[in-house]
């Protein structure tokens, strides 16, 4: 459930008319509603109630201070992947002890960063991060707490751009070499091991997946156990799917997936940590665009929009679908009619849907793009000299813009010119 909803047939943002926001700050814009955020860090909370554990929001999703600030506020950590996330994370008010940091790469000054700032743990991913994770470590006279993370070798049925669990995928080290990687692990002085890590894909709309995977971690958790090593935390990582459509196929929701968790790893006593961010931002969160132009090609009409490919750039890198609707709710019984919706960039690939039914719209409608929060505008550029969007936070009768579009000035004077020109 998101709290954007047609009242009096227009589209609110809680108790806000999108109407009212896009003629404060202008078309196109990213708009959130602190509700929804704070229902959907709720919902993993209270999921795993009873069971000792800590919900990291995986701020890649969406990472606007004032959105990070909201969920610090109801105690939430964070999954962070790079020296900026933590940054970012930190200036939010979150507590170093509640900031954990994933990914593959991480720089020796980035572990610099984490260890001085204070850090819950790193998840580290291949033998050469954990001695350079040692050597920082020692470096700065400190033990740098760590999980390894495991890949299970599970296929998570998701988009292949976005599935990390199989062996083919570059994330995790093999989970048949874990015994060893462990061993090699524990006896670097500067490393506290204390637990696993997994992660095995986005958007999953099914729990078999993950019920392969933690059943591998179980069993990994009893293996190393015996092998003398503390196992005393698992960090699940994220990849819950939400509803990108209203169908009757909705993916699992956080209590299924919280019950889970609890019958296939709640026997081992661990602390829990998971790191969902598509389903705490992404129905928080719509694009705002308005026509520009309704255009008539050969067997079809185009709806040219002032969004475009660089504001939200999902259904050009995975042909993903959202929800396209009217800001002004159309009567019931208005006739549809097929149009391809696009932005004005200089692509086909700038191509948001094809031959989508929409009522009839012309030059000025407003249009909404739903379940946009996650993954938008984090994930948005300047191509074609396109000033970022806003965004925007909704909370109850307020808005406030979070973040400015910037000016052209501020794009063009952003670049420095060489002495020689
Ligand atoms: C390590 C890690 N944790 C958490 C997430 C968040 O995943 P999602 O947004 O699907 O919940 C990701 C992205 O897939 C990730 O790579
Ligand atoms: N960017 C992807 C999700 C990537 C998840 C990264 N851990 C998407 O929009 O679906």
């Amino acid at each position: 459930m998101d709290h954007f909803l047609y009242r009096d047939g227009a589209l609110y943002a809680e108790d806000v008319p999108l109407a009212e926001i896009a003629a404060s700050v202008g078309t196109p814009f990213y708009v959130y509603s602190t509700a929804t955020l704070e229902r959907h860090y709720r919902l993993f909370d209270e999921a795993l109630e009873g069971m000792d554990h800590l919900v990291c929001y995986a701020m890649k999703a969406a990472s606007n201070q004032a959105i990070l600030k909201t969920l610090a506020a109801l105690g939430a950590g964070m999954d962070v992947v790079s020296g900026g996330e933590y940054l970012r994370a930190k200036a939010a008010g979150v507590p170093g002890d509640r900031i954990v940091f994933s990914g593959i790469g991480k720089t020796t000054d980035e572990m610099r960063l984490a260890l001085e700032g204070g850090i819950r743990q790193f998840n580290v991913e291949s033998e050469p991060e954990m001695i350079a994770l040692n050597a920082a470590a020692l470096d700065l006279g400190v033990r740098a707490p760590i999980t390894v993370r495991v890949n299970p070798d599970v296929d998570a049925k998701t988009h292949a751009k976005i599935a990390t669990g199989k062996s083919e995928n570059k994330f995790g080290i093999p989970i048949a070499r874990a015994r060893a990687v462990y061993a090699q692990a524990a006896a670097l002085p500067g490393l506290d091991v204390i637990g696993i890590d997994v992660h095995i894909g986005s958007q999953l709309t099914e729990l078999a997946p993950f019920a392969l995977a933690y059943a591998k971690v179980a069993e990994l958790t009893e293996t190393l156990r015996a092998d003398g090593h503390d196992i005393r935390r698992l960090d699940l990582g994220g990849g819950l799917g939400i509803p990108y459509t209203r169908s009757n196929s909705a993916p699992p929701l956080p209590t299924e997936y919280g019950a889970l968790i609890r019958d296939t790893l709640g026997h081992l006593g661990c602390e829990i940590e998971i790191e969902p961010g598509r389903l705490v931002a992404g129905n928080a969160g719509l694009l705002v665009s308005e026509v520009i132009y309704v255009k008539s090609g050969e067997g079809r009409d185009f709806l040219i929009l002032d969004a475009a490919m660089n504001d939200l750039i999902r259904p050009a890198m995975y042909d993903a679908w959202h929800d396209i609707v009217p800001v002004i709710e159309p009567e019931a019984g208005t006739e549809q009619q097929p149009y391809d919706i696009v932005g004005p960039v200089c692509e086909s690939g700038d191509t948001f849907a094809k031959q989508r039914m929409m009522p009839p719209l012309v030059a000025g409608d407003l249009v909404a793009f739903r379940s946009a929060g996650a993954y938008g505008a984090v994930m948005s550029s300047e191509y074609n000299t396109r000033p970022m969007i806003p965004e925007v936070l909704v909370h109850e009768h307020q808005f406030a813009v979070i973040r400015a579009r910037p000016t052209f000035d501020e794009m063009i004077n952003r670049d420095t010119i060489p002495e020689w020109l």
